[in-house]
Parts: structure tokens; sequence; C-alpha cells
């Protein structure tokens, strides 16, 4: 075995003896160097197999110095020395020489210990490769190595050990929990099992999240472990790679693969020629097509309704992407059609070939018909299936369009049903319900094909008419509605006739957009209403000049309040059986320092708006009881005191309690107290029911003011606590030559007595109406003919000697 041989010898007789018998022996010699300084420039350049070296060299790097640094590049050492002292000894072996020769030589020592020396080498270089091989290999299979000395609580590893585990070898040392703590809970149980019995591991486990990096991650763990004789882990040896981006490839594989047969979208994967490979169950539910039916086939074959125009090809080309999604009309097995949104995407290799084509589809029919179905409901009113506020604008707004462009005119109708909230406060919501259902019916009955019917909320209707030339259409219209509403309507046991109150407003006479022209045919509706219901009203400017008119009344108002402007006066009621003077009703006047006497007609509807009603409500109520008193207090004891009470004043939280307090703070007996309700109050004030009931629980009573002008039922007097009914001046002042006046009088009465109402007619002007009344048995009257409305003084005179014909 010969090599390639370096000699440090700085004797050169001995050196060249050296190089001599050494090339003798086969060996080259690569270099002679005379120092140690020589030796350790030039052996780590020469890679010599073996170094020579004289211990004892002249200089100052001796023979033990220069092997210490060439063993640090791996080249062996072995010394020459010419004595062989403890001490030399020694120093020489902190350098883990391969030999050690004495001085002089001999020949065949010198042949065999070099012989040896290169053998040894040889034998350790080839472990060195060995290692570096396992290294590589461990590397290129990202694997970690790692042995855990159980006994001595040692624990060494190699390769990507560290990386992978997240933490250094040392800190698992110490027990099995240090490296069984690094391992999921749930894999834990099994491998210490396994430690414990000595068994092979071949499982992937779950990490804990790693206290160095806070990473946790999968391991395929591959480890025999070895028992003790006496039982118990000797040690165990292992492998372990990191298998977390495997472990998420496959999670993810099972994701897609359970979203693949659990969707609602309908899939297939095709192949490069766009054959289906597979269709999961949504596709089959969708199409009615198996799997095996259409394996192998092109969709455009079986699925495509449309062939050209929704080919594959021809989707995929139109798109400069991977992807195309739209909508396309797809066939089921049975032969039917149904519009799919379809997805087509292009799956690729790494190498950017295509691999495979993915179409998912889903119907589209349910959601065109959720779709229609969510328009409808957004354009229309659930109740009554008319038109909404969101139709109402649109419909406007595009007739408005129409109708500049060719010179017409819109018109507007506003309606609004009298007297609807007393049906469903009396009646129920049920019977609400089927009258605005009813109405709505019969609103659509009478219209044009180009008219639109909308109901824009509660009891409110509006009705737009496209291209009107006249007016008079218009007109025609409204009382053709007002006559269709009229007509009375069968609501479970009950006949009910409710009226309705049309504004009317047109484009471009009166408004030029959507708000102006809605606001305007409002606006004219509450003139109707003004104007005593169940009618209809164009808007006028006389409107617009109304409402500034009411802003100077409300202004003034409130300096009426604060001036002691408001003043009562008192009409007489009389007995009709005998003329008895049985009490008065309290009437507010205004008197403006400027304009003079202004009557409640004209402002009490603007304090009503405006919120000043409760004040003068309650103003009028205490001023007239306290009034009251003081002519009981004169002898007139049997009086009774009617007292006007507005819609506004009862919808106030506090009226009842307003009205309790008043008559404790006057002492005005409250049996003797009659609080007058128009109809149009009750009908207006939600929950008047229980209102009534309050009222009259501290004993008061109850009149219906202005009985027959609105909404009239049977139900509404059975179940309201009424004590009298108001016979309307509207009535009485006909009577007795006009047959319509007679008939509702009459009626009137009827019903009364029916129900044990007592009755009042008011606006008695001539003998003649008051001597039919009478006969026809009402109870009780007032009017010019007995007395106008009386200031308090005159009231005074009048207690003090009534005239005649109110003894
Ligand atoms: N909420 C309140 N309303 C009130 C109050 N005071 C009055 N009013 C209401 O104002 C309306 C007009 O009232 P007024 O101008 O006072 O007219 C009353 C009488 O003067 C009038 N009347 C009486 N007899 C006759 C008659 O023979 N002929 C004729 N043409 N008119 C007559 O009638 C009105 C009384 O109406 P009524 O209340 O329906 O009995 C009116 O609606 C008042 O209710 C108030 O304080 N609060």
């Amino acid at each position: 075995m010969n090599g390639r041989i370096m000699i440090v010898e700085d004797e050169r007789i001995v050196a060249l003896d050296l190089r001599q018998t050494l090339e003798s022996f086969g060996h080259e010699v690569v270099m002679v160097a005379s120092s140690g300084e020589q030796a350790v420039a030039e052996g780590p350049r020469l890679k010599p197999d073996l170094v020579l070296m004289d211990i004892h060299l002249d200089g100052p790097m001796d023979g033990t110095a220069a092997a210490c640094v060439l063993q640090e590049h791996s080249i062996p050492v072995l010394f020459l020395t010419a004595f062989a002292g403890q001490a030399m000894l020694d120093l020489a072996e902190r350098s883990s020489p391969y030999g050690y020769l004495v001085k002089p030589v001999e020949t065949r020592a010198l042949q065999a210990t070099v012989r040896m020396a290169l053998a040894r080498r040889r034998a350790e270089l080839q472990v060195e490769k060995g290692e570096e091989r396992l290294r590589l290999a461990m590397d290129a299979a990202e694997l970690g190595v790692w042995e855990w000395d159980a006994t001595r609580h040692r624990f060494v590893s190699e390769g990507r050990f560290e990386s992978i585990f997240g933490c250094s070898p040392e800190s698992l040392d110490d027990a099995e929990r240090g490296f069984l703590a690094r391992i999921d809970p749930a894999f834990r149980p099994g491998i210490a099992e396994a430690l414990t019995q000595g068994q092979a591991i071949r499982t992937t486990v779950k990490l804990n999240e790693s206290p160095d990096s806070g990473d946790n991650g999968w391991v395929d763990l591959h480890a025999q472990a070895f028992s003790r004789p006496d039982g118990g882990l000797d040690r165990a040896v292992g492998v372990i790679r990191d298998v977390t981006l495997e472990r998420e490839q496959e999670e993810r594989l099972r994701r897609a693969a359970v979203v693949f047969t659990s969707t609602g979208e309908g899939m297939a994967i095709l192949d490069v020629d766009h054959r289906v490979i597979s269709i999961n169950p949504a596709f089959e539910t969708l199409t009615g097509f198996t799997e095996h039916e259409v394996k192998g086939l092109a969709p455009d074959d079986f699925l495509h309704a449309r062939r050209r125009e929704d080919s594959f090809e021809a989707r995929l080309q139109e798109s400069d992407s991977d992807y195309w999604s739209g909508e396309v009309a797809c066939l089921r097995k049975d032969g039917t059609l149904f519009p799919a949104w379809q997805h087509l995407c292009v799956v690729r290799d790494a190498q950017g070939q295509v691999g495979n084509y993915v179409l998912a589809i889903s119907d589209t029919g349910a959601l065109r018909r959720a779709e229609a179905q969510i328009n409808h409901l957004a354009y229309h009113d659930t109740l009554t299936g008319l038109g909404n506020r969101n139709m109402l604008e649109d419909t406007i707004e595009r007739e408005i369009d129409r109708a500049r462009q060719h010179g017409g005119r819109v018109a507007v109708l506003f309606i609004d049903l009298d007297g609807f909230k007393l049906i469903n406060d009396t009646l129920g919501h049920a019977a609400g319900d089927t009258l605005l259902r009813e109405v709505a019916h019969r609103i659509s009955r009478i219209l044009r094909r180009t008219d639109t019917a909308i109901r824009i909320g509660g009891d409110e209707f509006v009705v737009v008419v496209p291209d009107i030339t006249r007016l008079e259409d218009c007109a025609s219209l409204a009382e053709k509605l007002l006559c269709e509403i009229r007509t009375g309507i069968d609501l479970e046991h009950e006949r009910l006739s409710v009226s309705a109150s049309i504004g009317i407003a047109v484009f471009p006479d009166n408004a030029n957009d959507f708000t102006g022209l809605v606001q305007a045919a409002d606006s004219a509706m509450y003139g109707a209403k003004e104007r005593g219901r169940n009618r209809y009203a164009f808007y006028s400017n006389d409107m617009a000049e109304r409402a500034i008119e009411r802003l100077h009344i409300e202004q003034g108002l409130l300096r009426a309040i604060a001036g002691d402007q408001l003043l009562l006066q008192y009409q007489p009621v009389v007995r009709l059986e005998d003329g008895q003077l049985v009490g008065f009703e309290a009437l507010i006047r205004w008197d403006e320092p400027t304009h003079g006497r202004i009557g409640p007609d004209r402002f009490i509807p603007v304090a009503e708006e405006c919120g000043l009603i409760d004040y003068i409500g309650a103003w009028v109520l205490r001023t007239a009881c306290a009034q009251a008193v003081s002519w009981i207090r004169q002898g007139f004891e049997a009086l009774r005191l009617a007292v006007n009470v507005s819609a506004r004043q009862m919808s106030a939280g506090d009226f009842v309690t307003t009205v309790r307090e008043i008559l404790d703070e006057t002492e005005f007996p409250p049996d003797q107290l009659d609080l007058e309700i128009t109809e149009s109050t009750l009908q207006s004030v939600d929950h008047s029911r229980q209102l009534l009931a309050e009222l009259r629980a501290l004993g008061v009573c109850i009149s219906i003011d202005d009985f027959g002008t609105g909404f009239s039922s049977l139900s509404l007097l059975k179940h309201l606590q009424i004590d009298r009914i108001k016979i309307d001046r509207s009535f009485v002042q006909d009577l007795p030559g006009d047959a319509n006046g007679v008939a509702v009088t009459e009626a009137i009465v009827a019903m009364a007595n029916r129900l044990g109402l007592s009755l009042i007619a008011e606006g008695v002007e001539t003998a003649t109406q008051q001597e039919f009344l009478r006969k026809l048995g009402c109870d009780e009257a007032q009017g010019y003919l007995f007395s106008r409305p009386l200031d308090v003084r005159d009231v005074d005179m009048l207690i003090a000697a009534p005239p005649e014909h109110l003894s």
C-alpha cells in the first residue's frame, strides 16, 4: 500500500535518508520540509496521505505544534524523535499522532509503521466518506436522525432534526417528557407505550407549538426502541421527516373532495379533449344524468342546449384568461331546459400545460323566480297586491318624462279613506285588512290599463293617470272612485259603508316633479276632507294661500294665548218636550285686536296641527267648568255643560289625567260634564275605545258630535261607551222638506232608540224643525231658534230670569 508522504526534518542527511528509504518502498515523497512553519504552509495545499514529522525542529514552531495545525486539516502525522521521554510523549499525544518512531529508525520498522498508518488513514477516509454519504442522503430525504439514551439521559440528533422538531437536542436530554412533550397529546400515549415496550414506531404525529419558533406541524416518525433487561426504555433510535405540507395538501384535497360531493353546484371534471371524467352528485341531481351515462361525452353533446353559442371552445375563447362564467341554457336528461350559471376553468400542470377542465353549473331558474318575487315585493303592497311607494315614484317619474317629451299631462289622485282608523279600532285589524283589500279591488276595477293604482300605506291610495287631456276626465274618474268606495262592503256580519276624500294634482299645471305632484295631490286631499269628506278637490293656488294664512294664525295664536285674547261663549241647550233650559255648550272665540273676532273653524284646525290645541283645550275645559260651578252656585244646579274635544287632544297620552285634574280643581260634578267628540275624532284616534272607557270611569258623559257626517256604524255605537248622539246641523237645516234629511234623521233616531242613547239636534233655527224633531222623539236641541251663543254676563242674566221660551 503506497502513499503520498511529506517529510518534515531539519537535519538534511536524515531527511534524504528517509526520502530514499520511503521511495525505495514505492511511496511518493511530495515534499521535504525543514521547519514546522513550512510544513503547515504547504501541508493543506499538498494534502499528503501522511506526514513524517520530527518533533524537535529548529525555529519557533516545533513538531507537536505543527502536527496540531495539520490535524485540523485532517492530515495524519507520524512523529520521529531522537528520544521518547514521558514529557515529550504527553506533548505529542495532544495532536493524536498515528505513531511514534524513535531515531535512528530501523528500515523494517519504518516500513511497517508507515504502512499501518496509511492503512488506518484509508480506513478512516472510508468511514468519513460513508458518513458524508449518509449525511447527504439524509439531507436529500430531509430527514432528521435522533438517538435517545434514556439510561444516560442523552439525546443526540443529526440532519434536519433540530429544524423539524423545533428545539435543540440538549433541551430533550432530560426526561421522556422532553421528547414526548413536543408531541400533540392526542398522539402521545401510543408513542409512550411503544417506547416503554421496546417496540418499533411507524406513524405520523402532530407536534405541539414549538417553544422556540411557535410552529406546529406534522412529522413522520420512524423509530425503534430498545428495552433494558430489567424492563423500561434503554434507548431509542429513529428518523423524523416534516410532512406538514403533505398533510396540508392532503387536507386540501380532502376538503375539495367534500366540496365536490356535497356542493349544490353541479360539477364535471373534463379531460384535455373536453370529455367528462367524473361528475358530482349535484350534477346528477340538476341534469338527471348519471356519471356512467355522461362519462366520455363532451358537455356540448348532452348539456348545452345552444351548442354553437354556449360551446365549450367558444366560451373559453371569449375569455382571455383560464376562466369563463356566464349564463347558459342547459338540457336535462328528460329534455327540459333550464337556465344555468356556468363557470369554466382550465386546470394547468406545473409546466403550464392544460391537464383538465372543470365545469360548474347552478340552476338559476330558482334565482330568476326569487328575483322576480323580490322585485314584486319591492314594488308591490303585500296586503292589496297594488303597487307600493317605490312603484309610485318610478311610475310618476316615468310618466312625467313621457309627458315632457310629448307635451302631455299626468294626473295624480290621492285617495284617503274617511274613518278607516275607527274600523280598525272597533272591528279589529282583520276587518280593516279585508276592507283595504276590497277598496283596492274596487279602485283597480275601474282603472284603464294605462293607469296605475298604488297603496302608499295605511288607508292611503294613489292613482296615476297618464295622458289626460281634460280635467273633467279626472273629475269623472274621482266621482267613479268615490261611488265605488262608498258602496256598502260586507264584512263578516256587518255591512259597512266607508267614504273617501280625493285630492287631484296635475303635471305640469300644479307641480313639475314627483315630490311636488304628490304633495299637491295630498294638500288637495286635505282640502276635500276639510270641505266635509266623501268628495274630491283639485289642487289650487288657494291651498297654497291657505297654508300662508295658517302660518299667520299659528303665530297669532301664540300672542292670543299670552295676551288673553281667547274667550268662551255658551249656547243654551233645551229639552224639546217642555222647552226647559238644561245646559250650555261652551264655544271658544278669539278676539284678535286688528282682525276682530275669529271663529273656531279657522283657528282650531291650526291649533291642532301646531300642537297648541292641548293647551287651548285644557284652558277651555278649565274655564268652562269653573264658570259653570259659579252658575250652579247661583242656583242652576241641574246645569249640564258640553265641551268640545278635538282629535289631537284625545291623542295626547295625558288627556284623561288632564280631565280628572280639572274636575278636581274646579269641583265641577263629573256627571254633568258632556265631552263632545266628533265621529272623525274617533276615527283618527288610536285606542279610542279604551280612552272612552277611561273617561266614562271618571263619571263624565260622551256625546258624538256632527253625527251622520262620517263613518257611522251600528257596531261603533255598540262597542263604544257613548251617552248621546248629536244630529248634525246639515241634516237639521233641511227638515222637514228634504226627503233625504228626513230619512237620515229618522234612521239616526231609530238607531239611538235601539241602543238607548239620548239624542240632541243642533242648528235648530225654525219652530217647524223643532216640532218635527220633537215628534220624531229627539230629546234635546240647540240652535238660533232658542239662543245664539252668549257671553258670560248674558248667561248670568238668563239664569237669573229665564225668558218664557227657555223656562
Ligand atoms: N275643539 C274645540 N272645538 C270647538 C270649540 N269651540 C267651538 N268648536 C268647534 O268649532 C266649530 C265651529 O263652532 P262655532 O263657530 O262656535 O259654531 C257653533 C255654533 O255657533 C253653531 N250654531 C249653533 N246653533 C246654530 C244654528 O242654529 N245655526 C247655525 N248656522 N249655526 C249654529 O254651531 C257650532 C256648534 O257646533 P257643534 O260643536 O257641532 O255643536 C264647531 O265644530 C265647534 O264644535 C272648542 O272649544 N274646542
